[in-house]
Formats: structure tokens, sequence, C-alpha cells
């Protein structure tokens, strides 16, 4: 589904040039679940963002579904990002003077989705992660870990094939870290999802498919 090949990123900083990929190359199999780990700073953020094409490598190709990711342009990378990718990220950026319907739907809204249709499917969705109750609560208004299903649920409103999930449990406490994992088994389980998720966590990254450690910006596959 994804392969990633020869993926090289540098970051220009006044204080010089960093190199943070170093030649990356990487198959994920559509279906898959797959666990990234690695130290701090290892750039495991920075490869999340280019698998979503939220950034560009300066050397290498990404091909989604065959498809080269980095050769999009304009709209057709917008609607790359907005219908083909989930993303959830550890600080969940829900829009706080949203409530948790509205931050759901807002991706939906961006695509020009009918209003009626895109509050419907955020309010199943919303039920379906188990907050029928709270749709109408803003983000201040919940706990940490509801939050964070919130942010699920809005990262499947478009249906995308892909879920990237950059440290989703990271503040939360071990109890609701294990609600979210169970969470994330079961949409895997019922729609078939891609994921690929990074963790600090090895007992999490052993419930996924594969587990691949990363270290200054090269993959060491396990
Ligand atoms: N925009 C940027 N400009 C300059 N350097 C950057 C930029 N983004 C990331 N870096 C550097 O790239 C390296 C990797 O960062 P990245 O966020 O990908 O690491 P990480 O593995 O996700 O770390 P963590 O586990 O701490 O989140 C870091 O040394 C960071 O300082």
């Amino acid at each position: 589904m994804i392969e990633v090949q020869g993926v090289k990123k540098r970051f220009s900083t006044p204080h010089g040039v960093v190199d943070v990929l170093k030649g990356i190359d990487l198959n994920i199999l559509k279906g898959e679940r797959v666990a990234i780990l690695g130290s701090s700073g290892a750039g495991k953020t920075t490869l999340m963002h280019i698998l979503g094409a939220l950034d560009r490598p300066n050397e290498g190709l990404v091909r989604f579904e065959g498809e080269d990711i980095f050769a999009l342009r304009g709209a057709a990378l917008d609607e790359f990002r907005n219908r083909r990718v989930g993303f959830v990220f550890q600080f969940h950026q829900l829009l706080p003077e949203f409530n948790a319907l509205e931050n759901v739907m807002m991706p939906a809204l961006v695509a020009r989705c009918p209003r009626r249709q895109a509050s419907a499917r955020a309010q199943e969705l919303l039920e379906d992660v188990g907050l029928g109750h709270r749709l109408l609560h803003k983000p201040g208004e919940l706990s940490g870990g509801e939050q964070q299903r919130v942010a699920i649920a809005r990262a499947l409103v478009q249906m995308p094939r892909l879920l990237l999930a950059d440290e989703p449990t990271g503040n939360l406490d071990s109890g609701t870290t294990e609600e979210i994992y169970a969470l994330l088994e079961r949409l895997h389980r019922e729609h078939g999802l891609t994921m690929v998720v990074v963790t600090h966590s090895l007992s999490l990254a052993q419930r996924m498919d594969r587990m691949i450690h990363m270290e200054d910006g090269l993959l060491r596959l396990s």
C-alpha cells in the first residue's frame, strides 16, 4: 500500500544543516499495523509527516497505492491529505472553541460535504468511540482520553484507508492508554484500516503486526 524508497530529509537551521532522515526504505501492506519505536529525535515524527504528505522529502519517493504522492500538487495534494490519510497526534490539536461534533465534522466540511451529512457521520463516529453523550462538549470540558477519542473520530470522518498516529497515548494514564489501543484494534478489525503508530511503549508496539525501530534517521527492521 505504501512504498518508501530512499527518503532523505534535512532541515536548515541557523546553526547548520540537520540530516534527520538519512535514507528510509519501507513497504507497508494494505491492512497492516506497523509500530515505530525509537529514541527522542530519531526522526519518527518527521517520517510520519512525510507519509501523510504534510512535509516533503529532499530526496526519495513515497508511493501510496502506486501513486507518487509528491508528484501531486495543489488541490490533488489537499485531497490526498483530506481523504486518504487520517492523523492522530499526541496533543490532539482539537479546535478549543468548537464542540466535539463540530471538531469531527471539520475535515468533511473542508471537503465541501453537505453539513447534514457531515453531522450525521460525525455523530455516528462519536457514538462508535463511546462519546454519544458528549457531542456538544468542547475539548476543555472533556478528559484527556475523551479528547483523544474525539481526535480518532475526526481522523476517520473522511473514511481514510491509512491512519497515522503519532504517540496517540503519550500523555494518558495506563488505563486510558489501554482503552485507546483497544479502540484502535477494534477500528482496525472493523474497517481494515492500515495503521502506522509511533509509540515509546514496547508492550503497545508488540500488539501491532510489525515493529520497526528508528535510530538516528535510519530504520532497523525487526
Ligand atoms: N522543522 C525543523 N527544523 C529543524 N530541525 C527539525 C525540524 N523538525 C525536526 N527537526 C529535528 O529533527 C530531529 C528529529 O525530529 P522528530 O520530531 O522527527 O523526532 P522524533 O523521533 O519524533 O522525536 P520524539 O520522540 O522526541 O517526538 C530532531 O533532532 C529535531 O530537532
